[in-house]
């Protein structure tokens, strides 16, 4: 299995050299250079497996064999062993078409815990046989940022730097990264929008001298791993109601359009999925994309969930790399001016096939408010994001009512206590393991979303670790 840039000027590279190097050289994003496809049969033979296992097997048709399926299910078994549900991301029917697939059992309460989880023991299996250090440095808008702490604190082969944007995350996101002091995680609150934090990552990997020097790797999705470890999810819910001999849909809440990628990776390999949901908050880009195919950026707007407080959508660039025919010259050209004029020109014929897959639905904070309160009016409590997915489920059904809604429930609710009061009443209280967080130190640094300054801290971090 090789991988290839969007762009089309970086080397080609396998699954171990795509995890490691994260971005590629050309600023484009590495993507398989052939889809696996799987026949009815072989979706079928998935059935009842354990979601370890699963996750080992979609895993496995995406290493090219190294590593290989018997060295991942081990790996996998122990990446989902702490999780606090036994079917790891369970389904959790809503109403008599929605279901909702709960991806929050992990540590630190979000969707990110399903790929991160087992990108830590990934990167020590790969590391540890090439006597490699690397040094990760990711943009958060609070989720990421604490599961990539979680899973890579005190590993010996990997030096974290996390970027987030100061005051725009809520405070327990904040808290799981800030009170982690372990010695090779250092976090960087940055004046400006995640959308800032997410350039600067990308300006150091562009930095070709930078990134050498302090052999910079990714945990966001931009490095493919996360993707691949995110399918497998879409797969389990997609067996379990039926598929392959059932349509299902997807209602992604989405930011940075990781995970909604993820689900159209599945699609792509032959799963029967019908139509995908994207659920925006007031950073309604995406929608406006869909619905009139206008991609024109705007600042910023801080919102009641703000993990999807993003304007520019990095995994984009993967779905425009196939809209347009997999033309490597063009998506370059495509980015290239999205950066530099603004707004993103997309041929009508390209736009027409997204529109075709892809629904837009944009949900502002009343409503967000609403929907929660709604839904715990059924006896469900719902973050804030996953409360953008079930509205997108609610106003934009597939037309065939044969056919389910599976929401990504991408976070815990007491990540956001204070939207989940507002909206209901109730404290939701954080798990056992988290109720002294308000109690812990703190620790981190602030800075300017200033290039030189941040890879000035970056250095520094990895140099102390490296003494
Ligand atoms: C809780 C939550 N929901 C939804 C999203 C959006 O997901 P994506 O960035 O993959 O589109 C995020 C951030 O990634 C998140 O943390
Ligand atoms: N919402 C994310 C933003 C980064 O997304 P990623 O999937 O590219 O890592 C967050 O919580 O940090």
């Amino acid at each position: 299995m090789r991988y290839i840039s969007t762009r089309g000027e970086a080397p080609p590279r396998d699954f171990e050299g795509v995890l490691l190097a994260g971005l590629a050289e050309d600023g484009g994003l590495f993507v398989p250079e052939t889809w696996p496809v799987l026949t009815s049969a072989e979706w079928r033979g998935l059935r009842g497996l354990p979601y370890p296992d699963l996750a080992a097997r979609i895993l496995a048709l995406f290493t090219g064999g190294q590593p290989d399926e018997a060295t991942l299910r081990p790996m996998l078994r122990q990446a989902y062993a702490g999780f606090g549900h036994p079917a790891v991301a369970p389904l959790v029917q809503l109403d008599t078409r929605v279901f909702a697939l709960e991806l929050f059992h992990g540590p630190t309460l979000a969707f990110k815990d399903m790929a991160m989880q087992a990108l830590g023991p990934l990167f020590d299996h790969v590391l540890a046989r090439r006597g490699q250090r690397v040094t990760i440095v990711g943009a958060t808008s609070g989720d990421t940022g604490s599961a990539a702490i979680e899973a890579l604190r005190d590993r010996a082969t990997v030096d974290v730097v996390i970027l987030h944007p100061e005051g725009r995350t809520s405070p327990v996101q904040r808290r799981q990264m800030t009170t982690v002091l372990a010695p090779n995680i250092a976090n960087l609150a940055i004046d400006g929008s995640f959308d800032d934090c997410q350039d600067l990552v990308k300006a150091m990997f562009a930095d070709a001298p930078f990134r050498a020097e302090m052999q910079l790797s990714a945990v966001n999705s931009i490095n493919w791993a996360r993707i691949a470890l995110q399918i497998p999810y879409y797969v389990a819910a997609a067996l379990a109601l039926g598929a392959p001999d059932r349509e299902v849909a997807f209602s992604v809440p989405t930011g940075n359009f990781g995970n909604v990628l993820a689900a159209w990776a599945a699609r792509r390999m032959g799963l029967p999925i019908a139509q995908l949901l994207i659920g925006s908050n007031r950073n309604d880009i995406l929608t406006r994309f869909l619905s009139a195919n206008d991609m024109t950026m705007r600042a910023v707007e801080p919102s009641l969930s703000p993990s999807m407080d993003i304007q520019v959508s990095s995994n984009f660039e993967r779905l425009l790399f196939e809209l347009l025919g997999r033309d490597a010259p063009a998506t370059a050209q495509t980015m290239r001016r999205f950066r530099a004029e603004g707004r993103m020109p997309v041929p009508d014929e390209a736009w027409h096939s997204a529109a075709r897959i892809f629904r837009g639905f944009t949900l502002g904070d009343e409503g967000i408010l609403a929907e929660i309160a709604r839904l715990h009016g059924q006896g469900y409590l719902a973050d804030p994001h996953t409360a953008v997915g079930t509205a997108a489920a609610l106003a934009s059904p597939p037309a065939d009512p044969s056919i389910p809604i599976v929401v990504a429930a991408t976070a815990h609710p007491a990540k956001f206590p204070e939207a989940v009061r507002q909206a209901t009443g109730i404290e939701a209280p954080l798990p056992p393991r988290l109720a002294d967080l308000y109690e812990r130190p703190e620790r981190f640094s602030r800075l300017p979303a200033d290039l030189d300054a941040v890879e000035a801290f970056v250095r520094r971090h990895a140099l102390r670790n490296a003494a």
